[in-house]
């Protein structure tokens, strides 16, 4: 392609977000017409024509766009989708059709919010086929086929390489290595190596497809696999062809460096075989296990022990559930955040806790607040989910109205826990004030939970 091409493509790119940033309809249309593929392109500054129009409050350019088959959960680089654009900016008339589902299910559940927010290690790019863990002929195939894709994990760390040499903590700076049947194939015989199966790639949406592009996804998508191996992490480096490929050494913060797409593949993985490298005996008679199912199951060894009478759930992957908590003072202007010792300097979160057994939600949403904080809390609502692979946590986020506002923390869990008035929240997570304190980074559920309580009030 020549330069000349190149501008003359970027400057109807730069028409068309103009024209649905000024809500032009007719021509937003017409090089739609011309160009289809405009449709989700981003500009400089990452926002696609749909975000333009939710910002300026077009509802009629939106309807088209969303008409026309755009992507409503694009986001832009500080991870809004259009819905969250239109939402801050108080356009209700768009949010309340970018929010709504297409297959009328806002009749059938009146009332809630049927947009589906999305965070950080939540995405599914694979397709997980449970049904297919239990054909040993197949999943056997697909670990030799030529087309499959494996990861490979290192101490429950994988492979990846770095975009940016100058130590830059961006999201995307950081991509998985994926190899191939053949370079990993000495791997799978290891009697210490543990490969679990992830998925199908899943197919992109077949209405644009051109014939030739048809014939293409009658043959199956790529199959994934994750290798996790403790042989020595140097030689597993010299595998890859890549430059500046390693295993990082702090999951917390380093596995947020990689793509929504890549972040959710590795919740899956890391989460599977951090439980195989735990749970390696059984806990039921401590006897010897095999692993099942494409490492979906591990069964124990002993013909006698109960854990093989019936359905025992020490046989299956665990999920540790994690309520985490925006608490909302009385009043409404003002929340509640907290900082553990272990925190860098200045950065406030939301509440967690670990439920406990026999406990629902909101109980443990009161008992976590009231043993960490001494606030009490009265009514808890649910608002988003988020898999946390350090090792398995699901963080279940949930905004909460205190009856009580004096704070008396629990000094073993917590430094101090503070009300923030609206305004210092707003400063911290729009302008980046690090005056006044730090939020969490945008990958966190914690920071979704303050975007969503300011995103949600705001008539700005
Ligand atoms: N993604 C986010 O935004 C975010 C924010 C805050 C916390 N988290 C995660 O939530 C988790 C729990 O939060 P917390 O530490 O405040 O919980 P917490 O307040 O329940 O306190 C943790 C303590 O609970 C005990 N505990 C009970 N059940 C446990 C279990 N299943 N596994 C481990 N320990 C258990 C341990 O003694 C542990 O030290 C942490 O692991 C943290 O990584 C994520
Ligand atoms: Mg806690
Ligand atoms: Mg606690
Ligand atoms: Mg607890
Ligand atoms: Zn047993």
């Amino acid at each position: 392609m020549t330069s000349l091409q190149l501008s003359a493509k970027e400057e109807m790119l730069e028409k068309f977000l103009d024209a649905a940033a000024r809500g032009d309809l007719s021509q937003v249309s017409t090089l739609l017409s011309n160009a289809p593929s405009l449709i989700n392109q981003t500009g400089h500054s990452g926002w696609t024509a749909l975000m333009l129009a939710a910002r300026n409050g077009h509802h009629h350019v939106a309807e088209k766009l969303l008409l026309l088959g755009c992507d409503k959960f694009s986001v832009n680089s500080s991870s809004q989708t259009a819905y969250d654009i239109a939402t801050f900016w108080g356009h209700r008339h768009i949010a309340g059709l970018l929010g709504r589902a297409a297959d009328g299910c806002g009749r059938i559940l009146p009332g809630a919010d049927l947009h589906p927010h999305e965070n950080y290690f939540s995405r599914e790019t694979l397709d997980r086929q449970s049904g297919r863990r239990t054909d040993k002929v197949w999943l056997e195939a697909k670990q030799s086929d030529s087309e499959t894709v494996y990861l490979l994990f290192s101490n429950l760390s994988p492979m990846v390489r770095t975009q940016q040499q100058d130590g830059s903590e961006a999201q995307g700076d950081m991509k998985l290595c994926l190899f191939r049947f053949e370079e990993v194939k000495d791997l799978l015989l290891k009697p210490s190596s543990v490969t679990i199966f992830l998925g199908i790639e899943k197919t992109k949406s077949p209405s644009s497809s051109s014939s030739s592009e048809k014939a293409e996804s009658l043959s199956e998508p790529p199959v994934w696999f994750a290798i996790n191996t403790d042989e020595d992490a140097a030689a597993l480096l010299e595998r890859c062809r890549e430059k500046n490929c390693s295993f990082p050494r702090s999951p917390n913060r380093d596995l947020l460096k990689l793509s929504e797409e890549e972040a959710g593949v590795v919740a899956q993985a890391r989460s599977v075989l951090a439980w195989h490298s735990r749970y390696s005996f059984c806990p039921t008679c401590g006897g010897a296990t095999k692993m099942e199912e494409g490492g979906y199951k591990r069964s124990c060894l002993n013909s006698e022990c109960r854990s093989l009478q019936g359905v025992h759930n020490t046989c299956y992957p665990r999920v540790d559930p994690v309520v985490i908590m925006l608490v909302i003072h009385p009043d409404g202007n003002q929340c509640l955040l907290g900082r553990k010792k272990v925190f860098p300097v200045g950065m406030f979160s939301c509440l967690a806790g670990f439920v406990e057994p026999g406990e629902t939600l909101e109980e443990a949403v009161r008992r976590e607040t009231e043993e960490e904080s001494g606030v009490t809390v009265g009514p808890v609502q649910y608002v988003s989910c988020q898999p946390w692979p350090m090792p398995s946590n699901l963080m279940i986020g949930c905004l909460a109205v205190a009856v009580s506002t004096d704070i008396k923390v629990d000094e073993k869990e917590i430094e101090e826990a503070r009300w923030f008035p609206r305004q210092q929240v707003i400063d911290s997570l729009f302008r980046g004030d690090r005056s006044v304190f730090v939020i969490p980074p945008r990958q966190t559920i914690a920071h979704q939970l303050v975007r969503h309580w300011i995103c949600m009030n705001s008539n700005l």
